[in-house]
């Protein structure tokens, strides 16, 4: 696979990728697994009132931010977008990703619908992207056997996922998360490919 940095022919805005899906469709693992084999492709780390999960570290996962930081945050402007999802604030940090772009490098924003939508209306040029499941009863059956959320944030994330799955029309196009390796390489040739 050729460096995919510098690509200066192309807008920076047209190296900005927003990947969404509902939770348990597999964005995490989908992401780690192409950080893995293309580590020029530079992720967004966001910031979250979420508490970490077991093994989540301040600053890779997210940076874990208390509701007065985030506050602070949405009211200096510092964030690309941000959203409430299931209880929880996320949102992009503005800088870093003006400087990758800057500097010629894809990024990739890992982020649900409604901050997809914002950073539509901010940055007309971003390639937006759907992961979908192979099915209602496999989005399930990953959200459950994932085991990191009660039964309780489980079925307010799958009310959530109701919403999300009947906005997949408003994506640029849509993957599905059958094959991780698959939907990578196709992630892959997308963000490198001329949006049309
Ligand atoms: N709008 C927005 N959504 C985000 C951001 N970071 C993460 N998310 C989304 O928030 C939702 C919940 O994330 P998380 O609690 O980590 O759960 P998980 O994605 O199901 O593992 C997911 O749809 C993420 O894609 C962000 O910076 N902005
Ligand atoms: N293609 C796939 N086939 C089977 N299981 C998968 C696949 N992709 C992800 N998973 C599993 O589904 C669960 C949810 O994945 P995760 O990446 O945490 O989803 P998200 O970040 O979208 O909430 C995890 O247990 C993960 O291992």
């Amino acid at each position: 696979m050729p460096a995919q940095t510098a690509d200066q022919s192309r807008p920076a805005e047209k190296r900005l990728t927003v990947l969404s899906g509902p939770s348990g469709v597999g964005k995490s693992t989908v992401v780690a697994h192409l950080r893995r084999v293309n580590p020029d492709v530079w992720l967004s780390v966001s910031v979250t009132t979420r508490k970490p999960r077991p093994g989540e570290r301040d600053g890779v996962q997210y940076h874990f931010v208390t509701d007065e930081e985030f506050d602070r945050l949405v009211a200096e402007n510092q964030l690309l977008e941000w959203a409430q999802f299931a209880g929880n604030r996320y949102g992009t940090p503005r800088g870093p990703v003006e400087e990758r772009l800057g500097e010629g490098v894809p990024v990739l924003l890992e982020i649900e619908l409604q901050g997809a939508r914002q950073v539509r209306e901010s940055m007309a040029d971003a390639l937006h992207v759907f992961l979908a499941p192979p099915s209602w009863e496999e989005l399930v059956r990953r959200l459950t056997g994932r085991g990191t959320e009660s039964d309780e944030v489980i079925q307010r994330r799958l009310d959530v996922a109701k919403v999300e799955l009947a906005a997949e029309k408003e994506f640029d196009t849509t993957l599905v998360n059958t094959s991780v390796q698959e939907v990578c390489d196709e992630l892959l040739a997308l963000m490198t490919a001329p949006k049309v």
